[in-house]
């Protein structure tokens, strides 16, 4: 993965308010390249989650332009919805299905795909999520991490271009990180670009190939992680002391 790689997505000057003159998104330029592990930070209440909610579509945004895989999909709210997969902060909302293979197979139904089909994705995200063995399973009493892996997998199963997470961390102990974060990773060998929503830079930025890092609404770096690093800390975003880029990783403690 490189800087040169193709954008999958560009945003053009976006800006958003709820209120008239009191915007929270500040001319937003920037672009996402294809098959990228992108990190979105900042520090809280940066505008990171609702930039997500723009992008997908669940708001409309004052000014500026979307285009996914060069199509102007600015006023196609709908399409950003269907070409988007978004796994919230509070994932657990998303589960609906009294089994793991109910839910996943949930959304697939409401859009009548044919039971071939969808026995056919479901295989492969079980596969990917590492959930077999847990497929008969009801949602609630799945662990923290498998609940994270089982909301990707519902979202994952509706074939999005772009898979986005808030904060897919939040609330998990060790191993559940690592076996989300690897997960993602595997999802971005398979071909998967990934856009995640993260203040905890120490889990994630070694392997992120791109990196926003946004504050009071507004984009005041975008690069590799090697550009974006010195910017971070002056941002608010907590750094181990002493650390070097390839040690903000907890796949390699
Ligand atoms: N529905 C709303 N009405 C008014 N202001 C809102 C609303 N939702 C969010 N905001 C404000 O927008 C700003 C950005 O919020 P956002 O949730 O996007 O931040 P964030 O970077 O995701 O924060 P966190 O890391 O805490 O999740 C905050 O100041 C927040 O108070």
């Amino acid at each position: 993965m490189t800087e040169a790689s193709s954008p999958i997505l560009c945003v053009r000057n976006l800006s958003f308010s709820f209120e008239r003159d009191k915007p929270i998104l500040k001319d937003l330029t920037f672009s996402i390249p294809k098959g990228s592990f992108t990190l979105v930070t900042g520090p809280n209440g940066s505008g990171k989650s609702l930039l997500l909610r723009c992008l997908k579509g669940l708001l409309q945004p004052n000014c500026g332009q979307i285009h996914l895989l060069s199509e102007d999909l600015t006023q196609k709210a709908k399409q950003r919805m269907q070409a988007i997969g978004l796994v919230f902060q509070d994932a657990e909302t998303q589960i609906v299905g009294q089994t793991v293979e109910k839910d996943i197979r949930f959304g697939m139904e409401n859009i009548g795909l044919s039971m071939q089909e969808q026995e056919t994705r479901l295989q492969e995200v079980l596969t990917l999520l590492d959930l077999h063995k847990q497929k008969n399973q009801r949602p609630r009493t799945l662990s923290g991490g498998e609940k994270r892996r089982l909301a990707i997998a519902g979202v994952l199963v509706m074939d999005p271009k772009l898979l986005v997470l808030d904060e897919p961390f939040a609330n998990l102990d060790y191993r559940s990180v690592v076996s989300v974060l690897s997960t993602l990773l595997r999802l971005q060998q398979e071909g998967h670009t990934i856009i995640l929503v993260s203040h905890e830079v120490d889990k994630t930025l070694a392997h992120a190939d791109h990196v926003l890092l946004l504050d009071d609404g507004v984009l005041v770096q975008s690069g590799t992680a090697a550009e974006v690093y010195p910017y971070l800390q002056a941002h608010g975003i907590y750094l181990p002391s002493s650390a070097g880029i390839k040690d903000l990783s907890w796949l390699k403690r």
